[in-house]
């Protein structure tokens, strides 16, 4: 398996266009399987996990086209439906979490559908009970199969109903809709995840066709149709990778421009950097992080030491505190971290620690960062990705310390972070794929 290898201490300088978002194009490539007709998606990532799902719906059978790297034609006419339980789509969907989100679209169209145990980051326990019980109310009828590993759900009367959901699942949320939008009749899901990526998803749907009110609040009403159309849909740059850019800026010390960042898109994330004592510029639609040699972590009003902790949307994602942790620890000032979500996603700062930064974990969802202030540089050492945003905070750190670092299973920040050793290169990062 491929590993970087990085000569930290460099300056960078440059500009940065994001790829499109992740976790936006897993809902939205699951959505071509409710059409017969065309469904043109540009602004793809070029990553693992989505090129994956692509292969997926190309192996049951959905026509692909491929006229640009970021842009693809699909035409889901004629699935193979047998495909869906067999142990190479088991095998093969597993790998991902996205693969989840077909079932919703499944059922809509075909009033059955299999879910394998999917993959994704193992990051603590990341159960499915939104989803299915999402489904029973719609009037599927459901069965796990031990023999084959599969979730077996049969829908042949799939009924609008209200939903109060038991937690805002995203993919959750993303799945009922998907089922929800051919269900006969009105469906209401309160407590409904509205990240941008659900928005999208909603957007799209209702451009093909689907009827659905309260687009971007956590109540959504569904009005079933009988059929949806083809449609043409653009994916938002990726607020993930965003985020990401702008903390590698900070504890580079570089002057870093992000650009065409979708800053309506972004909620709170520019402002849990600006905690940190990150300075950013708003140019237009871009964002430029100019180099700076120390930032310093804001309190609270009261004088209090700063925490910062995910939220469902609006809140802060989770997603994005593990790269804040990274940032802290040359900040100047203390945080304490807060990952409520995730049971298993802050266990990387073990290898924070190996290189020198101050770091007290104090359970499996909290850390406190105390801020080296640059008195002191990260050491380089050898160390090993365990998720997509862990991964890339050890890319951060291993480029801001002194000396060489290793960072090894690096399919993991594939999985997500687009051609990232060729485009930190160009901004002038000695990171090399070996
Ligand atoms: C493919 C994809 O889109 N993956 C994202 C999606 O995963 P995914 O949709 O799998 O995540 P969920 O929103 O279902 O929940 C994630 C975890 O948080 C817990 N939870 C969730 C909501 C809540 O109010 N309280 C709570 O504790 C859940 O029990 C679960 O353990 O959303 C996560 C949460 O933003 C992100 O980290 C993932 O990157
Ligand atoms: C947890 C993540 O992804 P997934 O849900 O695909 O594992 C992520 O994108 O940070």
């Amino acid at each position: 398996m491929p590993s970087f290898e990085v000569t930290g201490g460099k300056k960078l300088s440059g500009s940065i266009n994001p790829q499109g978002a992740k976790n936006e194009a897993l809902q939205i490539l699951s959505a071509v399987l409710l059409t017969p007709e065309k469904v043109t998606i540009t602004n793809i990532p070029d990553i693992l996990d989505v090129n994956m799902l692509i292969e997926l719906l190309a192996d049951m059978n959905v026509k692909v086209e491929r006229p640009q790297r970021d842009t693809c034609i699909f035409q889901a006419d004629d699935i193979n439906l047998d495909y869906l339980h067999s142990e190479a789509f088991r095998k093969k969907s597993g790998q991902l979490r996205g693969s989840v989100m077909f079932a919703g679209p499944l059922l809509a169209r075909f009033r059955k559908a299999f879910i394998p145990k999917p993959g994704g980051d193992k990051i603590g326990r990341r159960r499915l009970d939104t989803h299915i019980i999402g489904f029973e109310k719609l009037g599927a009828e459901f069965t796990y199969h031990a023999e084959d590993g599969f979730f077996h759900l049969n829908a042949p009367n799939l009924k609008g109903t209200n939903l109060l959901l038991d937690e805002p699942s995203v993919t959750g949320t993303a799945n009922i809709i998907l089922a929800a939008v051919m269900a006969k009749g009105t469906t209401t899901i309160y407590n409904a995840a509205c990240e941008p990526y659900v928005q999208q998803l909603c957007r799209m749907l209702t451009r093909m066709g689907a009827r659905i009110q309260g687009i971007g609040s956590n109540l959504l009403t569904i009005e079933g149709v009988d059929y949806l159309g083809g449609t043409e849909h653009r994916m938002l740059p990726d607020m993930i990778e965003i985020g990401s850019f702008i903390g590698l800026a900070a504890m580079t010390q570089s002057d870093i421009t992000i650009r065409n960042v979708g800053l309506e898109n972004l909620g709170v994330i520019p402002d849990k950097f600006r905690q940190l004592g990150i300075h950013m510029n708003f140019v237009g639609d871009d964002i430029h992080v100019p180099a700076q040699d120390v930032y310093e972590i804001q309190t609270f009003l009261d004088g209090s030491v700063l925490t910062i902790y995910d939220h469902p949307w609006p809140g802060f994602t989770p997603d994005l505190l593990s790269i804040v942790l990274v940032v802290a620890t040359q900040a100047r000032g203390s945080v304490l971290i807060h990952q409520k979500m995730f049971e298993s996603r802050l266990f990387f700062v073990d290898k924070l620690i190996d290189m020198g930064a101050q770091i007290i974990l104090c359970d499996p969802h909290r850390a406190a960062v105390i801020g080296l202030g640059r008195e002191q540089q990260l050491r380089g050492i050898t160390m090993s990705s365990p998720d997509i945003r862990a991964g890339v905070s050890l890319l951060i750190a291993a480029l801001s310390a002194e000396g060489k670092s290793t960072i090894q299973n690096i399919e993991q920040i594939d999985r997500g972070y687009q051609h990232i050793d060729e485009r930190l290169r160009a901004l002038g990062a000695d990171i090399k794929r070996i």
